[in-house]
C-alpha cells in the first residue's frame, strides 16, 4: 500500500506536487495519470526517496521509503529505463543488484526469464534497444520480489509484443496481491490495465476513481436511436431516471438510463420503426482530456487547443 498526504515538492517557484493525497491499493493495478509536467515522475521519486517532498509525506507499507531496512524486497521501482553503465551485460548489472541486496543468485535467473531476457543477457546494455533496456529495468524492479511494484511509463519504446507483455504482467501482479502503480499519459493504455486511477494535472488532485466510474461520469452509457416517430419513442420510453434529448425536427434521440436492448424492444412492443440502435460509450480518451484540458501544461498550436496556452 502506498499513501501520499499532503505531498508537496517545489523547486524554487515552480510546484510540481501540490498537496496530493491518495492511497494506492494492493490486489490491483493503479494508474497514475497526468498530461506531461502533471507530476507524476516526481512523485513517484519521493515514494521512493529520490527526491524529498518539500512538505507532507508519503509512505510505502506504513513506513518512508528509507526507514525500510530492505527497500529492493518492499518496493521495486521502475522510474528511468537506461540508468545502467552501458559498458556492463544485462546479467552483470542484475548480479551486482543482487549481491549488494543479499538477494540470491538464482533470483537473477529468474528475472531475467520474466523480463523475455534470455538471449541477450550476456551483450553489453548499452547497446541495447529502448525496449531492451525497459525490459531490463522491469527485470531490476522486480529483483527483490517486492510486495510493492511501481512503473513510471513501462510500455514506452516497447513493440506491440512487448505492450502486452506488460499488460499481462501487471495484471499478473496485482493477481498475486501486490500494488501495482503505473504511470501513464495514454489513457487509452490505463483503460486496459488499470482498475483504478489516480489522475493528476499541475501537481494536483483531479481524479481518484474506477475506470467505470469514469465513464459513467462522462456520460458514456448514452444510447444513440434514430426513429421514425421519435415524439412518440419520447413518450413511451420516459420514465424515472431516463433522460433522453435530441432536437426538434431530427429523428436522432440521445437515451441515458435504458440499455439499447430495452429500448428496442419497447419500440417493437409500440410499432416504431427504428433505423439505429447503437450503444455510444464516451471514449476514456475523451473524458480524460475533459478532465485535464485546464490542466495541460504543453499545448500544440493546431486543433481545438490553440491559444489555450498555460
Ligand atoms: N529537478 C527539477 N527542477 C525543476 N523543475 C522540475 C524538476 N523536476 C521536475 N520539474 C518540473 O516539475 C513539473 C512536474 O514534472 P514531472 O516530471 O514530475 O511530470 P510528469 O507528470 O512526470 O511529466 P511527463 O509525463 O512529461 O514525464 C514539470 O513542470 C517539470 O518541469
Amino acid at each position: 500500500m502506498i499513501e501520499a498526504q499532503q505531498l508537496t515538492k517545489r523547486y524554487g517557484e515552480k510546484t510540481a506536487v501540490d498537496q496530493l493525497g491518495f492511497v494506492v491499493k494492493p490486489g490491483t493495478v493503479t494508474g497514475f495519470l497526468g498530461p506531461n509536467g502533471a507530476g507524476k515522475s516526481t512523485t513517484m521519486r519521493m515514494i521512493v526517496g529520490l527526491d524529498s517532498p518539500t512538505s507532507g509525506s508519503v509512505t510505502v507499507n506504513g513506513r518512508r521509503y528509507a526507514q525500510h531496512r530492505a527497500p529492493l524486497q518492499e518496493v521495486g521501482a521502475l522510474l528511468e529505463a537506461k540508468s545502467i553503465h552501458p559498458g556492463r551485460s544485462a546479467y552483470q548489472h542484475l548480479n551486482a543488484l543482487a549481491l549488494t541486496h543479499g538477494i540470491p543468485r538464482r533470483r537473477v535467473d529468474e528475472v531475467i526469464d520474466l523480463a523475455g531476457l534470455g538471449s541477450v543477457a550476456k551483450k553489453r546494455a548499452g547497446a541495447f534497444s529502448l525496449g531492451m533496456g525497459q525490459r531490463l529495468g522491469i527485470a531490476a524492479a522486480l529483483l527483490g520480489d517486492p510486495q510493492t511494484v511501481m512503473l513510471d511509463e513501462p510500455v514506452n519504446g516497447l513493440d506491440p509484443e512487448g505492450v502486452l507483455w506488460i499488460r499481462n504482467l501487471l495484471t499478473g501482479l496485482a493477481m498475486e496481491g501486490r500494488t501495482v502503480f503505473v504511470s501513464s499519459h495514454l489513457m487509452s493504455e490505463m483503460a486496459l490495465v488499470a482498475d483504478h486511477l489516480i489522475i493528476v494535472g499541475r501537481g494536483r488532485l483531479l481524479a481518484d476513481t474506477t475506470v467505470q466510474d469514469l465513464i459513467r461520469e462522462a456520460g458514456g452509457n448514452a444510447v444513440k436511436v434514430t426513429a421514425q416517430d421519435p415524439a412518440r419513442l419520447r413518450e413511451v420510453l420516459a420514465g424515472p431516471g431516463i433522460e433522453i434529448t435530441g432536437t426538434t425536427g431530427s429523428e436522432e434521440l440521445q437515451v441515458t438510463g435504458l440499455s439499447a436492448r430495452e429500448i428496442g424492444l419497447t419500440a417493437i412492443e409500440h410499432q416504431i420503426a427504428l433505423f439505429e440502435l447503437s450503444p455510444s460509450t464516451v471514449s476514456l480518451e475523451e473524458a480524460f482530456m475533459d478532465l485535464t484540458r485546464d490542466a495541460v501544461e504543453y499545448h500544440g498550436t493546431t486543433g481545438e487547443t490553440l491559444g489555450r496556452a498555460a
